[in-house]
């Protein structure tokens, strides 16, 4: 474990994990685990339920049969604890759209003991130099996914305040400079002993260390 990491243990996991959405069975018996230094790649097709299961990975929702599990607790009793230590970006960029990237940079990272400084670097790394105080309203959709990500830049060495990553579609809309941006930034954070979970249509196979659940082919 790195000094970034500091004394984060990432270990999160799914037990006989069962969804159903208006009676179709999603997933069923799912077990998965998650540990420092690995990315897993929820794959499937559309529908399969590749973002339900990441909201439920994320605690954010909490219908659902099974166990879910951080550090070997159940998650929704040690959600608090867990929420300061994992990133989730949904699919949609999120972003308020009449504030300026360094605006909604500063609220998504409020909780964060992250500089001014740095929250500007953040803007830079992921080009949006000289769009720093325009409305994201006047961004165009990568630019608007890169306000995002900036959170992601803000990691030094791979590792930010959030060790573990949770990833809903963050390719969508980003230009081959972009993704290959988000793919080394990806790569140094799973080497810097962080780990991250990511629903993704895009291939990985360039970044060493991935695992892939298929969904859809479970049942
Ligand atoms: N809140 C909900 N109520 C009812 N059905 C839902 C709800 N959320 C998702 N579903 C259904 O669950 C299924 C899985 O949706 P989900 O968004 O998880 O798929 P996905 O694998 O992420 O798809 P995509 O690749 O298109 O993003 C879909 O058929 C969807 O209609």
């Amino acid at each position: 474990m790195t000094a970034a990491t500091g004394s984060h243990t990432i270990d999160l996991q799914a037990r006989q994990l069962c969804c159903e959405r208006d009676d179709r069975v999603l997933f069923d018996n799912l077990g998965l685990q998650l540990k420092n230094g690995e990315l897993l790649q929820l794959a499937g097709p559309n529908g399969a339920g590749k973002t339900t299961l990441l909201r439920l990975l994320a605690g954010l929702n909490r219908d659902y049969q099974g166990e879910l599990l951080w550090q070997g607790r159940a998650l929704t009793a040690v959600y608090s604890e867990y929420a300061a230590q994992r990133l989730y970006m949904g699919h949609l960029a999120a972003l308020k759209k009449t504030l300026t990237p360094i605006e909604n940079l500063r609220w998504l990272t409020a909780a964060w003991a992250v500089g001014e400084d740095d929250l500007w670097r953040a803007l830079d790394e992921v080009q949006l130099y000289g769009y720093e105080e325009t409305p994201c309203m006047q961004l165009s959709a990568g630019q608007q996914r890169r306000v995002g990500l900036a959170r992601l830049a803000l990691a030094e060495r791979g590792v930010g305040p959030c060790p573990l990553w949770i990833l809903d579609e963050p390719f969508t809309a980003l230009d081959k400079a972009g993704v290959a941006w988000l793919e080394g930034r990806l790569q140094q954070h799973v080497e810097s002993q962080g780990a991250v979970v990511i629903t993704s249509h895009h291939a990985l196979e360039n970044i060493a260390s991935l695992r892939r659940l298929e969904l859809g082919a479970l049942i």
